[in-house]
């Protein structure tokens, strides 16, 4: 399987999801720089965390605004998996791939430690190695990562079983203690948790781990290859 990574000025998260899919998934990867046109290669698309743009605007308003936005709007209507990843995931709400919007965090600070989250969907190709309802320990790292959407799309989230994950102690004051969601077909999963930081014990958890095998097991079982 081959992932593409995608870099903008500003990311800096971008080395630690590469390590996650080449290192320890075993899998190819690039790191894709964001004036490349061309994603058609590649099975997965992931935005990693940062401060694209320097957060100038809006979080991710700008990186939203580039070329390659296109490319990757081309790979998630052909169903590939695209995972945004905290500025990622800021990036696919402000393209409109994903509903909502995201605030400062309720406290206004910066936080970045441990957090508890539950696994409200666990049948989906991001989620499928994980229990439901089962807590797993990812460290979170924004600013701005109130998660925010009205009551309408709230009910709509809730009622296709679009929220993926939850944080047991909401740490931001995000709507319905939301801390990932995907589209209603299921390939595109924004998160402001860090997976890519917990894959393996020496950085304190491997709870994110099995979310990059879940999408590794999901596009096996597409193009029918045993492991
Ligand atoms: N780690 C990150 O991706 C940071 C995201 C974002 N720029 C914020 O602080 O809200």
């Amino acid at each position: 399987m081959k992932f593409a990574v995608i870099v903008f000025p500003g990311s800096n998260c971008d080395r630690d999801m590469y390590h996650a899919v080449k290192d320890q998934l075993g899998e190819e990867a690039d790191l894709v720089w964001y004036k490349e046109a061309n994603l058609a290669d590649y099975d997965a698309i992931l935005l990693p965390g940062g401060f694209s743009y320097g957060d100038y605007l809006r979080s991710g308003a700008i990186a939203a605004t580039s070329d390659i936005i296109a490319q990757i709007s081309k790979a998630a209507k052909a169903g590939k998996p695209v995972l945004g990843v905290c500025n990622g995931f800021q990036i696919l709400l402000e393209m409109g791939l994903l509903p909502g919007a995201m605030l400062p965090n309720e406290k206004l600070k910066f936080m970045c430690h441990y957090e508890t989250l539950i696994v409200e969907n666990s049948d989906t190709m991001f989620t499928r190695s994980y229990d439901h309802q089962e807590k797993i320990e990812i460290p979170i790292a924004h600013g701005d990562g109130k998660y925010f959407c009205d009551e309408q799309t709230l009910r709509e989230l809730r009622d296709n079983n679009q929220i993926v994950f939850t944080y047991d102690q909401n740490p931001n004051g995000s709507v319905g203690n939301i801390a990932g969601i995907m589209n209603e077909k299921g390939n595109v999963l924004g998160m402001m948790p860090h997976p890519e930081r917990a894959v393996e014990a020496l950085l304190g958890h491997d709870d994110g781990r099995r979310l990059f095998e879940s999408i590794l097991t999901h596009w096996r079982e597409q193009h029918a290859i045993n492991a």
